[in-house]
């Protein structure tokens, strides 16, 4: 059975195509930077012995319908394709950010769920669109395949309501479903079992913090493989600082603008969604644009990068205070699988609370499969593990349908 996953980020579109007998992966890719000057595609086939070929092409990619029309492409290409035709799919597993209070787990899609899907645009700005806009584009595409939707909000669910209460009337909860969500739960799930597997720890009591670092970001608590606290809430926008969100914000600023400056409530989320975090500090979202001006000396880029580290540094302690300490801190994600400065930055000078990385080790990793980087008396583990939010919705697509 050959199973397509799509993952619409909020910057890119990650895609693989697996054969689910043996889990074997025939192509995967990525196209990132939608929405900027230039963008970036990277298609890679594989071999019966798993040999790569790249294929890499630089093009506008205004937005995900533009980039999920060149994937088809590619795959369905004469020469280089990996299908003859479209009916060859069976199931496409698609990553939905948010299933509100809708979904706690994976749904094969009907009318009835992408109503629901659509319910929740308001609280995903940045993703549910480009979710349900793939949805609908590969229903059309692949029209012999089940569509089958695994959300980002679903890990969380264990959390108990001291930490997804918001200290507002009760009603709102109850009657509104105002309340802490979090996201890229696919992911906190995929490297927290990673790393619980690695660590032998599997079936035993274990404490892990992840820290997802891609466009969007956030952290998790996770206790004995279940989520105890997230940093994303309501929505996306909430927690660390991101490529273009402002991450946590006092929200009478909300009332400041709106009041004292005269913004509109929309141009306000739309400030805080889409031209704040690195992009309000520094200009730039990309890290790796970011990353070339610090080492040039950039002074909004040095303070860009310090306070998103910063951020980072104070939901580690915030979360070893919850789990009453951690076996391991694991760093995923474009960022965090990455960029070493980052890493460093965000978990240095922590030798009080049992955390310290070997700036060595930290430096010269490139990050394909799970690694160390903590000195050799650091209490607790620091871990860099590839996230594969793709194969847990391949796993998860393939179990739904049977
Ligand atoms: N080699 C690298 N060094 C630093 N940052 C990187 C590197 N590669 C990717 N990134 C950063 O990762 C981020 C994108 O991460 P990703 O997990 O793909 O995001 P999303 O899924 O949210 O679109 C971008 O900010 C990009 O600059
Ligand atoms: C939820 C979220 O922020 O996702 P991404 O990091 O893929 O944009
Ligand atoms: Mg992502």
């Amino acid at each position: 059975m050959k199973i397509l996953v799509i993952n619409a980020g909020s910057s890119s579109l990650k895609y693989q195509l697996f054969e689910m007998e043996g889990t074997v992966v025939l192509c995967s890719g990525i196209v990132e930077r939608i929405g900027l000057e230039s963008g970036i595609i990277t298609h890679k086939t594989f071999d019966a012995e798993g040999n790569a070929t790249k294929v890499k092409k630089e093009l506008p990619i205004p937005n995900h319908n533009v980039g999920l029309t060149e994937v088809v492409a590619l795959l369905t290409d004469g020469e280089n394709g990996v299908i003859q035709n479209t009916d060859d799919i069976q199931a496409v597993g698609h990553r939905v950010v948010h299933g509100g209070e809708f979904f706690n787990k994976p749904t094969v899609i009907t009318t009835e769920v992408k109503e629901k899907i659509r319910e929740c645009f308001q609280l995903a700005p940045l993703h549910n669109p480009a979710n349900l806009q793939g949805i609908e584009d590969c229903t059309n595409i692949f029209a012999k395949a089940t569509q089958v939707a695994v959300f980002d909000t679903a890990f969380h669910q264990t959390m108990p309501s001291k930490s997804y209460r918001y200290a507002v009337p009760a009603e709102l909860y109850e009657k509104n479903g105002v309340r802490v969500y979090g996201m890229h739960g696919t992911s906190h799930k995929y490297v927290s079992e990673t790393a619980i597997d690695y660590l032998g720890l599997k079936g035993k009591n274990s404490k892990v913090i992840t820290i997802h670092l891609g466009n969007g970001c956030s952290m998790s608590a996770v206790r004995n493989g279940e989520c105890i606290d997230t940093s994303m809430g309501f929505s996306p926008l909430d927690g660390l600082m991101m490529g273009t969100r402002s991450g946590d914000i006092d929200p009478a600023v909300v009332f400041y603008l709106i009041d004292k400056l005269g913004m509109k409530s929309d141009d306000v989320y739309d400030l805080l969604n889409k031209k704040s975090g690195m992009l309000g500090i520094t200009g730039d979202s990309d890290m790796r644009d970011i990353e070339a001006r610090f080492n040039a000396g950039d002074e909004a880029a040095i303070l860009g990068l310090h306070m998103y580290t910063y951020r980072i540094k104070k939901y580690i302690g915030a979360y070893l205070a919850a789990l009453n300490g951690a076996d391991a801190i694991v760093f995923t994600a474009g960022v965090g699988e990455n960029d070493h400065g980052v890493r460093l930055l965000a978990a240095n000078d922590l030798e009080h609370l049992g955390i310290a990385v070997d700036v060595a080790k930290n430096d010269k990793l490139r990050a394909s499969d799970i690694e160390e980087i903590q000195t050799a008396d650091s209490k607790i583990k620091v871990l860099v593990v590839p996230t594969n939010e793709e194969l847990e919705i391949a796993l998860l697509t393939q179990k739904i349908i049977g």
